[in-house]
């Protein structure tokens, strides 16, 4: 491993060890110690995957969150420097502790630790005197150790007669063995706890107490609105610098994995690059950032709002060169004879605008942008005809002519389309009418440098994760499924020489290196290329039969130290991530194949 990466080891290895000290010191009911639980079957096989013990760890990471928050700074608009100052001043009481990424052109990439697990005083005293309570859901106890407070939704149960500002214990309600082999929470919003043996969920929530805060509502008026701030957490459990709205727009907070991922895809300035499934936009705008905002970024999702999302964040970030488009991944690639037109690389089917004020705005804007694509289109065939336009692969330089200056200008396309961009996306999101979301009919074949294929998954690599058994056998290789069908439509849209990047946030090897083989094995103009930095592990290799006969294909030997494999429970503390970075060979004769 490089002497940089070794380094961004120790700086987080030191957050790692402090943050993991003096666990077992805390008295056990009103303790932080949860067992995550799984699918038997799910478990088995995760088990013999990475040993039981190596899965027992990961287990144990996945329901922690990571010791420090990492931050992108958004070099477009400040500088590291400048953010850590910032982000200091805000962070003032709490006497923060950020340091750059050491990696090799990662030094905008921030760390700010935290800390924990704290063994929380409780109050209860030598008398039995026991705290009150308040119970949250699972979903509001996992942002809860990500730094959230507790909010109205969020509270299920309380304990009778709590008061405005009294201080509370907050503890979670996991999910529990139900009836045919399901789960369940058996408590419903408004339960009274009595602090006895009797309360629902006694024994199940010991080893699961989060922290304590100030109930901000009585507990009539926690159960009486359907929303606003329950409990203002004081002292948690796992103690991380609450960033979000934080210098908006000039620092992103990201997992170091995703950022590592934006940059195995090594996009370069003027280059056309598909983001397939985009949203909410993180990587989207970590591409827009390492290409310097130079060159056309095509983020594609399936929803309509997300899309929305990626619109807004663009614009916050202050990032042109991407365009939004909903469409379905496992649709991408364009069939029909528009897709041949070179000036079409997206058939677009219809523009339709959402999350725009006033109508009449919306029809201006709508004519606006269709006006500019008519006139672009329009000077594109002239040209084409004048035979005055050359392509090199997908970069391609066309000759514009300038009707107001009657003269003749050498434009790169992807200049053009950026200008597009700014007039049809306005100039912010503060300022801007809303997100336009573009429908597509798909891409044409080959028609990008690069393409992410930042894949839907079993997402059992995030964390922190109190619960993990709605996952089977069976949704796993649903996910599996899935994805090589997106995977089938991704290879199709690189051109022969460009780069495929694919990557998950899961655990899973079905997920995983079981797509990379399929890959492997079904498009033989792909091969695997070693990728920059390299700061996560080597993937697995072999392969797994299941009990059902069915047998999944991992790596074969040398292969796995051209993947990165980012283990929940190694000393860099990141969620569970893995990248495969593809490059891509010349396709016809297989695509022809694999068509047929
Ligand atoms: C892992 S998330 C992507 C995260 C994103 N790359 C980022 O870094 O911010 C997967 C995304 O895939 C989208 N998705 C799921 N199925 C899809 C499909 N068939 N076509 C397009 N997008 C899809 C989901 O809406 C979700 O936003």
């Amino acid at each position: 491993m490089k002497k940089k990466a070794r380094n961004l080891l120790k700086t987080i290895a030191s957050f790692f060890t402090k943050h993991h000290k003096a666990m077992d010191d805390l008295p056990e009911r009103y303790s932080y110690n949860p067992t995550l639980r799984w699918n038997a079957d799910l478990e088995s096989y995760f088990s013999k995957a990475y040993g039981p013990h190596h899965f027992s760890r990961i287990s144990q990471a996945l329901s922690r969150p990571s010791c420090y928050s990492c931050i992108r700074v958004n070099t477009l608009k400040s500088t590291p420097d400048a953010a850590i100052e910032k982000l200091r001043a805000v962070l003032k009481e709490k006497g923060a502790d950020i340091s750059k990424c050491d990696v090799e052109g990662m030094d905008y990439v921030l760390f700010v630790r935290g800390s924990g697990p704290h063994a929380i005083d409780y109050g209860c005293a030598a008398d039995g005197k026991l705290p009150k309570e308040v119970l949250v859901s699972r979903k509001c106890a996992e942002a809860v150790l990500r730094g959230a407070q507790v909010y109205v939704p969020g509270v299920l149960g309380c304990t009778a007669h709590v008061e405005k500002g009294d201080v509370v214990a907050v503890s979670v309600a996991v999910e529990q063995p139900g009836a045919d082999d399901g789960w369940v929470v058996g408590i419903t919003r408004g339960t009274v706890l009595q602090g006895s043996e009797t309360d629902p969920y006694h024994i199940e929530r010991r080893g699961l107490y989060i922290g304590q805060g100030r109930a901000m509502l009585s507990r009539a008026g926690i159960f009486r609105v359907m929303e606003g701030l329950a409990v203002d957490m004081s002292d948690r459990v796992f103690n991380l610098p609450s960033l979000h709205d934080v210098l908006e727009g000039e620092i992103f907070l990201q997992n170091l994995p995703s950022i590592v991922a934006a940059h195995a895809l090594d996009p370069q300035k003027g280059e056309r690059i598909l983001d397939m499934c985009a949203a909410p936009g993180g990587k989207t705008t970590a591409i827009g950032l390492l290409m310097k905002d130079e060159g056309e970024i095509v983020a594609a999702d399936r929803s309509h709002n997300k899309v929305q999302g990626i619109h807004k964040l663009a614009a916050e970030m202050g990032l042109s060169c991407i365009t939004p488009y909903k469409i379905d991944a496992l649709k991408s690639v364009c069939t029909t004879n528009e897709s041949d037109d070179f000036s079409n690389h997206s058939c677009i089917k219809d523009n339709h605008v959402g999350n725009v004020q006033g109508s009449d705005l919306i029809k201006s804007e709508l004519e606006k942008s269709k006006l500019i694509t008519f006139e672009r289109l329009n000077a594109e065939i002239d040209f084409k005809k004048s035979g005055f336009f050359r392509v090199e692969s997908n970069q391609i330089n066309v000759l514009v002519s300038n009707e107001k200056a009657n003269e003749t200008t050498y434009t790169s396309k992807a200049a053009i389309r950026k200008e597009m961009r700014i007039k049809r996306n306005g100039p912010g999101r503060n300022q801007s009418l809303g997100g336009r979301v573009e429908k597509s009919k798909g891409f044409a074949p080959k028609s990008f440098d690069r393409v992410l294929l930042d894949a839907p998954c079993s997402a059992l690599g995030l964390r922190p994760r109190l619960f993990a058994g709605e996952e089977t056998i069976e949704s796993m290789r649903k996910h599996a499924t899935y994805q090589r069908r997106m995977l089938d439509q991704a290879v199709q849209l690189v051109r022969p020489g460009g780069v495929l990047v694919y990557s998950t946030c899961t655990i899973n090897p079905g997920e995983n290196e079981a797509v990379v083989r399929y890959a492997l094995d079904t498009y033989k103009f792909l091969s695997l290329a070693s990728q920059h930095p390299r700061i996560g592990g080597p993937g697995l290799v072999g392969r797994f039969e299941f009990p059902d006969g069915y047998t999944e294909e991992w790596l074969r030997p040398g292969e796995e130290e051209l993947v990165q494999r980012f283990d929940p429970s190694s000393s860099l503390d990141t969620i569970g991530f893995f990248i495969a970075k593809f490059s891509v060979g010349s396709n016809k004769a297989d695509l022809q194949n694999s068509a047929s």
